[in-house]
């Protein structure tokens, strides 16, 4: 196996409802946490950050009146909300699982301890990440750097909707075409939009690279944990 531990990101919406993205769906959850269980099942150690797209954007829901500190904090708690549930789902499927949390929330998660996440990762757990940075202004992004950061994780795998980075936002764009390798740089001078900036930069830092690919092919976490060519893949 190329990589001992990981640094999971999930898109929030690959667990909402199928057509429209929104909320959570249990059979979308059960899938995806079928797949995270069973790469852990392998020996490797998972860190997970999820989004919180499925629930709220801060950005948008500013836009209709509430400050955008506060519609951040409730981004953030969204992200908790699907922490829970991921937490839940993946025990299920058979694997331990310790959700931490940026923000305090001591009955529902363990406040986010560097040292104690390690120990957990290397007891086998799948540690969920909740509540992104616990900052408003950031992104799940960009708190999936900083933690893959923290912990020392080789890889940070984005598992999206779209099967890699496109010259253009494919949704928007049929005719974009997808790049199967791309440097740090490349991403950000072209503005390509799949990861924010932030996170792109920090990861340039820290040589952390990343791999996009597409979470709804059945089979893809594991695929990307073992090295093979899929999406499109981000370094130096
Ligand atoms: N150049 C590009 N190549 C690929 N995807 C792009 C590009 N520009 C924009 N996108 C969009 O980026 C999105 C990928 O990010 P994603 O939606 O997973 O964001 P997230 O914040 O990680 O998750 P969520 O908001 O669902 O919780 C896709 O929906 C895709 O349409
Ligand atoms: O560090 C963070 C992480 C997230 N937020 C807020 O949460 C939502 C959902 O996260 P996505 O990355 O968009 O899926 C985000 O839009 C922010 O509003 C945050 O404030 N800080």
């Amino acid at each position: 196996m190329p990589y001992q531990r990981v640094l999971l990101k999930l898109s929030g919406e690959a667990l909402g409802d199928p057509q429209t993205g929104h909320g959570l769906d249990t059979d979308a959850v059960k899938r995806v946490a079928a797949q995270v269980a069973h790469v852990a099942s392998l020996g490797v150690q998972v860190a997970l950050v999820c989004g919180g797209g499925n629930i709220l954007r801060g950005a948008q829901f500013s836009e209709l009146g509430t400050n955008r500190a506060s519609a951040d904090y409730m981004g953030m708690l969204g992200t908790v909300i699907n922490g829970v549930a991921l937490s839940e789902a993946i025990e299920a499927a058979g694997a331990p699982t310790r959700l931490m949390t940026a923000l305090e929330i001591r009955e529902v998660a363990e406040p986010f301890v560097r040292r104690r996440a390690l120990r957990h990762l290397e007891r086998g757990r799948v540690v969920i990440l909740g509540g992104g940075t616990g900052n408003p202004f950031f992104t799940t992004d960009t708190a999936a750097a900083l933690r893959a950061s923290e912990l020392s994780c080789e890889v940070l795998l984005k598992a999206t909707k779209v099967d890699g980075v496109y010259t253009a936002d494919p949704k928007l764009d049929p005719s974009a075409e997808r790049l199967p390798r791309l440097t740090y740089m490349q991403v950000l001078e072209r503005g390509l939009k799949v990861m924010d900036g932030t996170a792109i930069t920090l990861c340039m830092e820290r040589g952390l690279r990343i791999l996009v690919f597409d979470l709804f092919r059945e089979g893809n976490i594991e695929r990307a944990i073992r090295g093979e060519n899929l999406g499109t893949l981000i370094q130096a």
